[in-house]
C-alpha cells in the first residue's frame, strides 16, 4: 500500500496495523520529520520515498526520494498498490484523494478535509474512511429503518475551563487533548468544535442524511450512536484507539483481536452533555452549514488558517472561531458547480482571512 503522512498519528497507527498483519509497504509519503521517516524505511522497505521540502532529500536513507505535491500525485499513479492510506492533514489532502479515486485505488480516508470542501465530488465507491466516529456508525447500520445518527465529541481540551479564562489560554494547554493522542491541527479543532462540525458534514456524505447530530460523552469510549424508528438505541463502544478504524478501512473485514474490550465495571459511569454555543461558538452555524454542505470549503480554509495563526503565536484561542463565522458571514451563498470553483473560493477566502 501507500502511506500518506505516514509520520503522523494516524500514519504511525497505520504502519502499526500494517506490521501486524505484514502487509507491504510501496510508498512512504511524510512532510519533515526525517529522523522517523529513516526508521520507517529501515523496517518498511519502501520503493518510493517522497517528502515536503527538496533541502531534506540528503537527509532521507533511500535511493528513490522525491519531493513536493506533483511527486505524492505521481507516486499515486505510477505505484502497483492497491490501496492507498490518506493521512495527510488539511486542504493538501484533497488532489492526492481525487488522484487515488482516479487510478482506480482503494481509499482508506483519514483526510476528513477531503469530504468536508469537496464531498460532493467524491467517488465513494472504493472509499473506506477512518474516523472513529464514522467507523461506529458504519459498525452499527443494519438492516433495520434508521431514523437518526449522533456522533460524540469529547469536549477538547478546555471543556472544564471557566469561560472567562478561554481568552488566555496557551498554545500548550490547547494541544492537551484529553482522550486522543492526534496531530496539532485536529486537537485544535477538537478544542473548537469544528472537529465535530467537520464529522457532521464527513457523515452526511457518507450516510447520506441530514438527521445528524453530536452530543459530548466526556470519556471517548462511547463513538456513534444510532436511533432506529421502532425507538431503539444502538451504542458503539471501544477503546480510544484508531487502529481499529484503520485495520477495517484496510483490510475490510477484522477477525483477529485489534483492542482489548471497554472493561465496563470499570468504567462505572458515563457522563453525556450538551455542546453549548457559548463554551463552542462554531455551534451557532450548525444548522446553517448542515444545510448548506457547500459551506464547508468556507469553514475549511478559514478555520485552516485561523488554526496555523493560533499555533503560531498571531492570535488568542477565541479569534480562531471568530475567524471561521466572520468567513462564513462574508462568503455565505458559494456557489460551486466543479472541483475548480472549490480551489478558487478555497484561495479567496484564505486571502480574506490572511488579510
Ligand atoms: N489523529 C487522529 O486520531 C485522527 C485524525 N484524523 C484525520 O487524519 C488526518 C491526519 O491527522 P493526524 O495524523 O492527526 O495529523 P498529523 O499532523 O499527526 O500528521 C500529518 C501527516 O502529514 C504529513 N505532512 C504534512 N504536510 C505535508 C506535506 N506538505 N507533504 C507531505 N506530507 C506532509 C506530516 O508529516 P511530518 O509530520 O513529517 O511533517 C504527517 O505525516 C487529518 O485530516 C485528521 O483530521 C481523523 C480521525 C482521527
Ligand atoms: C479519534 C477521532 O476520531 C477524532 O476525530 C476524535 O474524535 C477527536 O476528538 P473530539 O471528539 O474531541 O473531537
Ligand atoms: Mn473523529
Amino acid at each position: 500500500m501507500i502511506v500518506l503522512g505516514s509520520t503522523g498519528s494516524i500514519g504511525v497507527n497505520t504502519l502499526n496495523v500494517a506490521r501486524k498483519f505484514n502487509l507491504d509497504v510501496e510508498v512512504l509519503v511524510a512532510g519533515t520529520n526525517i529522523k522517523l521517516l529513516n526508521e520507517q524505511i529501515k523496517e518498511f522497505n519502501p520503493k518510493k520515498v517522497v517528502i515536503a521540502k527538496k533541502e531534506h532529500i540528503k537527509d532521507v536513507n533511500h535511493q528513490n526520494v522525491f519531493f513536493g505535491e506533483s511527486a505524492i500525485l505521481d507516486a499515486i499513479e505510477n505505484s502497483n498498490s492497491k490501496t492507498v492510506v490518506n493521512a495527510l492533514v488539511g486542504f493538501l489532502g484533497l488532489k492526492p484523494t481525487l488522484k487515488a479515486i482516479k487510478c482506480g485505488k482503494k481509499l482508506a480516508l483519514a483526510n476528513k478535509e477531503s469530504l468536508v470542501v469537496a464531498g460532493k465530488f467524491i467517488d465513494q465507491t472504493n472509499l473506506s474512511a477512518i474516523d472513529s466516529e464514522h467507523f461506529g456508525l458504519w459498525y452499527l447500520l443494519q438492516d433495520k429503518k434508521v431514523d437518526s445518527m449522533l456522533i460524540t465529541a469529547s469536549g477538547g481540551s478546555f471543556r472544564n475551563y471557566d469561560l472567562n479564562d478561554l481568552k488566555n489560554v496557551s498554545i500548550k494547554e490547547a494541544l492537551k487533548h484529553p482522550n486522543w493522542s492526534m496531530g496539532n491541527k485536529i486537537t485544535i479543532d477538537s478544542a473548537t468544535m469544528t472537529n465535530k462540525m467537520f464529522e457532521l458534514l464527513e457523515a452526511k456524505w457518507l450516510f447520506n442524511t441530514r438527521k445528524l447530530d453530536a452530543i459530548i460523552e466526556t470519556k471517548s469510549l462511547i463513538h456513534a450512536l444510532i436511533n432506529f424508528t421502532d425507538g431503539s438505541t444502538t451504542a458503539h463502544i471501544a477503546n480510544a484507539s484508531m487502529q481499529l478504524p484503520i485495520a477495517y478501512a484496510i483490510l475490510g473485514k477484522v477477525e483477529e483481536p485489534i483492542l482489548k474490550p471497554v472493561d465496563l465495571l470499570d468504567v462505572a459511569s458515563f457522563e453525556f452533555k450538551k455542546i453549548e454555543e457559548n463554551r463552542y461558538p462554531i455551534w451557532q452555524i450548525k444548522d446553517e452549514v448542515l444545510g448548506n454542505p457547500d459551506l464547508g470549503v468556507i469553514l475549511n480554509a478559514a478555520n485552516e488558517v485561523a488554526v496555523s495563526k493560533f499555533l503560531n503565536n498571531q492570535i488568542g484561542f477565541l479569534d480562531v472561531s471568530k475567524i471561521t463565522l466572520d468567513a462564513i458571514n462574508k462568503f455565505n451563498k458559494p456557489i460551486i458547480n466543479s472541483i475548480d470553483d472549490i480551489y478558487e473560493i478555497d484561495k479567496e477566502v484564505r486571502n480574506y482571512c490572511e488579510s
